[in-house]
């Protein structure tokens, strides 16, 4: 008794299949020759997998689905994200490395930061205010200040630094998990 799913057809369009694949229409043709190709093709193997519905493609995020390449204001947006975002979870009492750090950053953003006018305009705007970073409220409301600068030649609307603990606050992680460390007196060279 053949097992459940058996097509009672299959031996015929084996053989169908073996024959057309045998069926040629030029016997004076060389192995490569495109006449050499079966007049008919069967196959008993499941047809392939369909290509999703529409609305599975549509469902992925955008950026997903088409990696459009990103703009001068949306790569802006998200660099004074992540500065100020940095600035507002900076330590108190930074180390001197942690001053130097924050020195350091600023001077690699005004020097490989992917827009050149931007990357240069922002090495005038670091000549001219110098980073200041000796303590968390300093480092934001330097950030604030240069930022502000930069809307400045920008056209943009300044923005309140008193405000900017409110707009950029620590980042909301578990039991401040994503607090650094500062400096203390037992190792002040750190
Ligand atoms: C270092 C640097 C230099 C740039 N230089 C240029 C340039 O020369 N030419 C150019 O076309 N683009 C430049 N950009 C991009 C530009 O500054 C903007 O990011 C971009 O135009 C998008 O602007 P936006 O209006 O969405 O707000 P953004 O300026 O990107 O600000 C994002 C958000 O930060 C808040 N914010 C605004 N100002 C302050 C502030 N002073 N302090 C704290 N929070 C604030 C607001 O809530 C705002 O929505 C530069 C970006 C960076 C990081």
């Amino acid at each position: 008794m053949p097992a459940s799913g058996w097509n009672p057809l299959a031996p015929v369009l084996q053989t169908v299949a073996a024959f057309s694949r045998g069926l040629v229409i030029a016997p004076d043709a060389g192995p490569d020759d495109h006449r050499l190709r079966p007049l008919l093709s069967l196959s008993l193997s499941p047809p392939p997998t369909p290509p999703p519905p529409p609305e599975v493609l549509k469902a992925r995020p955008e950026k997903e689905a088409k990696a459009a390449p990103l703009t001068k204001e949306e790569v802006g947006r998200a660099t004074w994200m992540l500065l100020h975002t940095i600035a507002a979870q900076f330590p108190d009492e930074p180390t001197r490395q942690q001053k130097r750090d924050a020195k350091e950053l600023m001077h690699i953003i005004s020097r490989l930061y992917p827009c050149k006018e931007c990357a240069d305009h922002f090495k005038e705007v670091l000549k001219a205010n110098p980073v200041q970073a000796g303590s968390q409220a300093e480092f934001s409301q330097w950030l604030c200040y240069v930022h502000n600068v930069v809307n400045r030649s920008l056209g943009k609307p300044i923005f309140p630094c008193q405000r900017v603990t409110a707009r950029w606050g620590k980042l909301d992680c578990p039991e401040r998990s994503c607090d650094l460390e500062g400096t203390n007196d037992i190792m002040p060279n750190r």
